[in-house]
């Protein structure tokens, strides 16, 4: 088949933002809508703690990782869980991968939607393999959804941005801005401040508590201040939209900002990324070797602290390597079987032992 008549592969939309930003409510407004062209996504639920989606995901962590189960075994409260959760649904990454390689020739996007709190994916080894295994595979955009109504405030739209401009700089993928709600609050405010910061810095000004009580700007009005103008060149490298997951609007726009995006990772990522290929084949397995090992010492805590338990892990070990099952169903296509991951490693030992936290 000619090169131009090959069907391009699919683009992956990584969905973050913080906790109740609507990240859910919009994968399932994006997934519709594309369902209604015809062009139903292929869609992964990271969400481990995730009562009921409104979406129907093909492969669900939840049928992998019993997250009832992390927190009991691993004595760890819900934030705990969630993130051993994932870091176990990892290590069968690879699977996940395999599954949705077989559906790139018939799907046109590929939708993640996250963990609810939002460093568990952004700052976690595990959210960092994940999202390295995906942009390597496929052309990837982050979709950094943003409460609009609550974020009118200059000091949390700062704290907001500052937190995206992280996730930039840590993926380096293409990044849409979506300001969510837009049909409870217009996101006109906020692309008023990113584009001119003289707009940001009158608002700040006349928000209360700006000022001390000799009428000086406060330190945290001059920080917001200078943060305004470094800010300013990161919004020259990303896409802002406003939508309302509920009613629909502006979705089309988002799909031509993940359009523009597929156009800008093969511009800008790609090179880059084959680049860093040709000059370290190598050091690339190395990196994700790392990651591995650091990933397996968030898994191994309880390990180090437990003597008795470094005994079983020690012998479980062996099981682990040799343990080549496979955890991950696409849920659309199989019916769950019921075979969750491993978690104690300790195949018919009924276990009385108590956990540790781990550090
Ligand atoms: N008015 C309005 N409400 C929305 C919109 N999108 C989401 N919501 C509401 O916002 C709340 C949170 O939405 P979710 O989709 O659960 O948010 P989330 O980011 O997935 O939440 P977590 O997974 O808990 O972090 C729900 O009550 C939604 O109905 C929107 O566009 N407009």
């Amino acid at each position: 088949m000619a090169a131009e008549e090959q069907k391009k592969k699919p683009i992956v939309i990584i969905t973050i933002g913080m906790a109740g930003a609507g990240k859910s409510t919009f994968v399932n407004r994006i997934s519709s809508h594309l369902g209604s062209q015809n062009k139903p996504p292929y869609v992964l639920n990271l969400d481990p703690a995730v009562a009921a989606t409104a979406f129907e995901s093909n492969i669900d962590i939840r049928d992998t990782v019993n997250y009832h189960e992390v927190m009991k075994q691993y004595n760890l409260g819900p934030n705990g869980g969630i993130l051993t959760a994932l870091n176990l649904f990892t290590t069968k990454f690879d699977q996940v991968l395999d599954l949705v390689e077989k559906r790139a020739d018939t799907v046109d996007y590929v939708i993640l939607d996250t963990p609810g709190q939002i460093e568990i994916f952004t700052w976690s080894a595990s959210g960092a393999i994940i999202t390295d295994a995906m942009a390597s595979s496929f052309p990837a955009v982050v979709a950094y959804v943003i409460d609009t109504p609550r974020t009118m405030a200059p000091a949390t739209f700062m704290s907001n941005m500052l937190y995206a401009c992280s996730i930039l700089y840590k993926t380096k993928l293409p990044f849409i801005l979506v300001f969510n709600k837009t049909d409870v609050q217009p996101h006109g405010f906020a692309v008023e401040w990113m584009q001119d910061f003289e707009a940001f810095q009158t608002a700040l000004a006349s928000h209360r508590d700006t000022n001390d009580e000799d009428g000086e700007p406060t330190y945290m009005n001059s920080l917001m201040n200078s943060m305004s103008l470094v800010l300013d060149e990161f919004y020259k490298n990303l896409k802002a939209v406003g939508v309302s997951s509920v009613t629909g609007d502006g979705i089309m726009e988002f799909f031509e900002a993940v359009d523009a995006s597929r156009e800008e990772y093969e511009r800008d990522y790609l090179p880059e990324l084959e680049r860093a290929r040709a000059a370290r084949d190598k050091s690339l397995q190395d990196i994700k070797d790392e990651s591995m090992v650091r990933l397996t010492r968030d898994l191994a805590v309880d390990k180090q602290l437990n003597p008795v338990l470094n005994e079983t892990w020690e012998k479980g070990d062996d099981d682990v390597d040799e343990d080549e099952e496979d955890n991950i169903i696409d849920g659309s296509e199989s019916h769950w079987t019921g075979e969750y991951i491993d978690l104690t490693r300790q195949k018919g030992h009924r276990d009385d032992t108590s956990w540790p936290r781990p550090a």
